[in-house]
C-alpha cells in the first residue's frame, strides 16, 4: 500500500491555554494537491508549523512517507523533503534574484553569503538559474529583490522553497497581496509543478485554492471540519456558513 506523503494523527498544538490545533487527523497522498482553508485564526498556519517543525505538536504524531518526524527539528525535516514558504517574505531585499536563489540552493544564511558569493561554473549557480527559469524569472536574474513586483517576489519565494528539491512543498498564502493581473501567472506556475511533488497550500483566495488543488480541508477553531474534493467544496453547507459574510 502506498504510504501517505504526510500523515497526521491526532495532531494538537497548544500555546499556553489556547488550543490552536486540536486532534487533526489527515492523510495527504503523494502527488496530491491539498488546500487548507478556513477563517482567520482557524489554526491553518499553526498546522503548517507543526508539519514543518517550527512549532512541533504538543500532541499526536506526524509521518513523512512513513517516517515518523514528530520530534525532528525544522532543518532535519527540510533534509527529509519538506519545503515551505511563509506568509511573511523571507527574501533578502538587497540581493539579486540569482543571489537569493543561490543562497537557497546552498542552504546558506545571509551572513555567510559574503564569503561564498557565486563564482562562474559553480554548480549552485546552474541550479539557481534553472529554478529562475522554472519560476519564469530568468529575465530578472540581476534584478535586486526590492525592485521586483509583488507577484515576482511570490514566484521567487516558491523557487527558493524548491531549492532543496522537496518532496512536499507547503505554501502559506501564495496569492496574498497579489494583484488580479498576477494571479493567473501564479496559478500557471502551481499547475506546472511536477506531479511527483506533493503540494499543500493555505489560501484565502478560493479561486486559486480550488483551481490549484484536488482536495480541500477546511479548518475552524483548530479542527478540520470538512474534507472534500475541490470541485465539491464551494456548495458544502459548512463552507457556506463559514465563508458567507466572513470577508474571504
Ligand atoms: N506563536 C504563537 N503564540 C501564541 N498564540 C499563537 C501563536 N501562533 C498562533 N497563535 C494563535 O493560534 C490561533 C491560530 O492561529 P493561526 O495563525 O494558526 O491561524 P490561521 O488560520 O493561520 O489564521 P490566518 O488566516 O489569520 O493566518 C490564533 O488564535 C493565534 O492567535
Amino acid at each position: 500500500m502506498t504510504e501517505p506523503a504526510i500523515r497526521l494523527q491526532a495532531v494538537s498544538r497548544r500555546f499556553g491555554a489556547l488550543q490552536a490545533v486540536r486532534d487533526v487527523t489527515l492523510d495527504v497522498m503523494p502527488g496530491e494537491r491539498r488546500a487548507v482553508l478556513g477563517p482567520n485564526g482557524a489554526g491553518k498556519t499553526t498546522l503548517f508549523n507543526t508539519i514543518c517543525g517550527d512549532y512541533p505538536p504538543t500532541g499526536g504524531s506526524i509521518a513523512l512517507f512513513g517516517t515518523d518526524i514528530t520530534g525532528l527539528r525544522p532543518h532535519q525535516r527540510t533534509r527529509l523533503g519538506i519545503g515551505r514558504t511563509y506568509q511573511t517574505s523571507l527574501l533578502f531585499n538587497g540581493l539579486t534574484v540569482l543571489e537569493n536563489l543561490f543562497i537557497a540552493v546552498r542552504g546558506l544564511r545571509p551572513g555567510r553569503f559574503s564569503f561564498l558569493r557565486p563564482g562562474r561554473g559553480d554548480e549552485g549557480v546552474a541550479r539557481a538559474r534553472e529554478l529562475a527559469d522554472r519560476m519564469r524569472l530568468s529575465h530578472l536574474l540581476a534584478a535586486e529583490v526590492l525592485n521586483l513586483s509583488h507577484g515576482q517576489r511570490r514566484q521567487l519565494e516558491v523557487g527558493m522553497a524548491l531549492a532543496g528539491d522537496p518532496r512536499v512543498l507547503m505554501l502559506d498564502e501564495p496569492a496574498a497581496g497579489l494583484s488580479p493581473g498576477d494571479r493567473p501567472e501564479l496559478l500557471r506556475l502551481l499547475r506546472e509543478l511536477p506531479r511527483s511533488l506533493t503540494l499543500i497550500l493555505i489560501e484565502h483566495d478560493m479561486d486559486i485554492a480550488l483551481s490549484a488543488t484536488d482536495v480541500v480541508s477546511v479548518m475552524k477553531d483548530g479542527v478540520v471540519v470538512v474534507e472534500a474534493p475541490a470541485d465539491r467544496i464551494e456548495d458544502h453547507p459548512v463552507v457556506q456558513s463559514i465563508y458567507l459574510g466572513s470577508g474571504h
